[in-house]
């Protein structure tokens, strides 16, 4: 359904994107990568917005840079909210369904239908520029789905909402994925990946790199690492906590496999009198996975 094939493509002189090649079938697919692996870029790409210097896109057979209207087929939700914020919501969604080419009749069933998909009815008058992130992300992505497109591109569907909708929209998704779509959404995140799929797609510095399980990742990933500077000597705190400490640069290094032993090991600093002068999370540890993964280290 959705062909690949030897794309290469940057910006200006810069090469961002090496030789991708991919093959997807309807279903939900996660893209998981690491912050400025390409994943926009890829879909820019697959939107038809940007144009590959090589290789080609082919949707359902036709190629996406010869033939304007397999265009139509494909939609991508980016990051950045794309809404008029002076329109209410629900003159957004008929703006864009008429741009979809929708007939008068068609558009308003689509709307009333993505409202309630998308439980957008509480906030349909009030003007877009008004709405919270996680209101505006549910928007774009009922925009997207108005012309019932074959393709769906999400660039970080679910980042801003919080957990309930989050869920909420992960099972919409999943079950226009069911009903034969093909989805596509990005991550930077293993956590949220995990939330959307088993199974990944994992991009690093502009090159697929494999198919992975999100299970056998999170096992390599192991423990995130947390840097503290602080007055005095905090390594008797960390040990009272059961975690070992070591100096890097100046901070405290300990590393925990939840977040919450990060706030815990403040408290008790804290508590003992000891000021915490800065806390930090070390390197990206889905990069340094990649570099291994690369590396053909693990
Ligand atoms: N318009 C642009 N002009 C020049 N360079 C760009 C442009 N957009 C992206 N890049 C560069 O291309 C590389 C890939 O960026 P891209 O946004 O595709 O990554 P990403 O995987 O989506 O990252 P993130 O997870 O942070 O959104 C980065 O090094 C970025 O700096």
């Amino acid at each position: 359904m959705l062909e690949v094939r030897s794309v290469t493509v940057g910006y200006r002189s810069r090469t961002v994107l090496h030789e991708i090649e991919l093959n997807l079938g309807p279903g939900f697919h996660v893209l998981l990568g690491p912050n400025g692996a390409g994943k926009t870029t890829l879909f820019r790409v697959l939107a038809g917005v940007l144009r590959p210097w090589r290789g080609e896109v082919r949707i359902e057979g036709r190629d996406l840079a010869r033939d304007l209207s397999v265009r139509t087929k494909v939609a991508y939700v980016p990051q950045r909210d794309t809404l008029y914020p002076s329109l209410t919501v629900r003159d957004n969604l008929f703006f864009f369904a008429q741009m979809y080419g929708l007939s008068e009749d068609v558009a308003r069933q689509r709307v009333s239908e993505v409202v309630e998909e998308l439980q957008l009815g509480e906030f349909l008058m009030q003007a877009a520029g008004t709405l919270s992130g996680g209101q505006k992300r549910r928007v774009n992505l009922a925009r997207a789905l108005l012309a019932t497109p074959n393709v769906l591109l999400l660039d970080e569907p679910t980042t801003g909402l919080d957990p309930i909708l989050a869920r909420s929209v992960r099972q919409l998704l999943q079950g226009l994925a069911r009903e034969g779509q093909l989805i596509l959404t990005a991550t930077h995140n293993l956590y949220e990946a995990a939330e959307l799929a088993e199974e990944v797609i994992l991009i690093h510095r502009g090159r697929i790199i494999q198919r992975g399980s999100v299970e056998d990742l999170k096992g390599r990933m192991g423990l995130r690492r947390f840097g503290f500077r602080t007055t005095g000597d905090p390594r008797p705190v960390f040990a009272q906590l059961g975690l070992e400490s070591r100096l890097e640069g100046g901070l405290w290094v300990i590393e925990v496999s939840e977040e919450e032993q990060v706030s815990r090991a403040v408290s008790a600093l804290v508590t003992s009198g000891l000021s915490v002068l800065e806390v930090r999370e070390l390197d990206n540890p889905l990069e340094s996975l990649f570099d291994a993964l690369t590396a053909g280290r693990l």
